[in-house]
């Protein structure tokens, strides 16, 4: 992708619309204003932040994929990040929290670079990734954001064909239509979407679902096989049912990637990640595994986020 297609994704993808705080803490909530009753009961939302899941138990001899340090960012004057320090496990998820402007999505930004296509911005510090600094001026970025893919808040489909829009990155790298043509299904089928759209891979992508078009731009990720994916509250835009299906995915492609999420839902946090990092006004209060960090936060900031008491 070109630095102004990625701008343009970019921009497309921030695109997500503004919350409300109900919205926001109400995991029934969607733009269709369906009710959490109209969800069949086996998938309805177990409602309280505090059920983690036992396969969500972080597996604490997980090496880093990538190991952030004493990270300093700037847009321009303003400093977004203040030292922060966080490591991400290997085919885990990490869940970022915190309240509007913390800085979360900034700092997911930051660790595929697409922070740099916005002029007069500055990091300090280092990210280790297979002991390189992602920061490091010799970094090819444009390798870095296959290895480490990106989806948006708001689904960004391209106006092309089902097929066309998971083939576009092989098609940069000059990849074969045989391939091509291999890759396309195999991650369609990563992203649960293959036996809903294998009949209409010539069919526009912009006439699919919100959910669909989601895990559409998954797959776009995932033909080029990323190590790490990066989500920017991928469901902010999606029903409850699109969103129980991509957090489903998360839980399988968790299995195969290491997964950052940001997310306003804590529900979804607790439910989705393995590990947690609540930030607030651009620093990284508290990180821990996540069932402590909602069970027993050791900082107050980060107990009367969790219990809704500001956000
Ligand atoms: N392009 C930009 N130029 C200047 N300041 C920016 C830019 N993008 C973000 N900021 C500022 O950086 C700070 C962190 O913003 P960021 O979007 O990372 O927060 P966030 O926690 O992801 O918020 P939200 O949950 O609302 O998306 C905020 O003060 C925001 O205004």
């Amino acid at each position: 992708m070109t630095p102004e297609e990625q701008q343009v994704n970019y921009d497309q993808g921030r695109q997500g619309g503004t919350r409300t705080r109900q919205q926001i803490y109400d995991p029934a909530w969607n733009e269709n204003n369906m009710t959490i009753e109209s969800i069949p009961e086996d998938q309805q939302d177990p409602g309280k932040v505090t059920e983690i899941r036992r396969e969500r138990t972080l597996n604490p001899n997980a090496d880093f994929a990538i190991n952030v340090e004493h990270l300093n960012f700037y847009y321009g004057k303003k400093q977004a990040l203040f030292d922060v320090s966080l490591p991400l496990r290997n085919r885990q998820v990490t869940a970022l929290i915190g309240p509007s402007g913390c800085g979360k999505s900034t700092f997911l930004r930051t660790l595929n670079r697409m922070n740099d296509l916005i002029p007069g911005t500055r990091t300090e510090g280092q990210a280790l990734f297979d002991s390189n600094n992602i920061y490091n001026a010799k970094t090819d970025v444009v390798l870095l954001r296959q290895r480490i893919g990106m989806v948006f808040q708001k689904a960004n489909p391209f106006p092309k064909s089902i097929f066309e829009n998971v083939a576009y990155g092989l098609r940069i790298q000059g990849q074969s239509n045989r391939h091509i043509k291999e890759m396309v299904e195999k991650s369609l089928r990563g992203a649960a979407l293959w036996d809903e759209v294998k009949d209409r891979l010539n069919a526009s992508a912009l006439g699919l679902s919100g959910g669909q078009q989601q895990r559409l731009c998954i797959a776009r990720a995932l033909a080029v096989q990323p190590e790490v994916l990066l989500m920017d509250e991928p469901c902010s835009a999606l029903d409850p049912i699109a969103t129980l299906k991509i957090e489903e995915l998360i839980t399988e492609l968790v299995k195969d990637y290491t997964i950052v999420i940001v997310t306003h839902n804590m529900q979804q946090a607790a439910r989705v990640s393995h590990f947690t990092g609540f930030f607030l006004s651009g620093k990284l209060i508290e990180q821990g595994p996540t069932k402590d960090i909602f069970e027993r936060p050791t900082q107050k900031e980060t107990e009367d986020y969790i219990s809704g008491r500001f956000g």
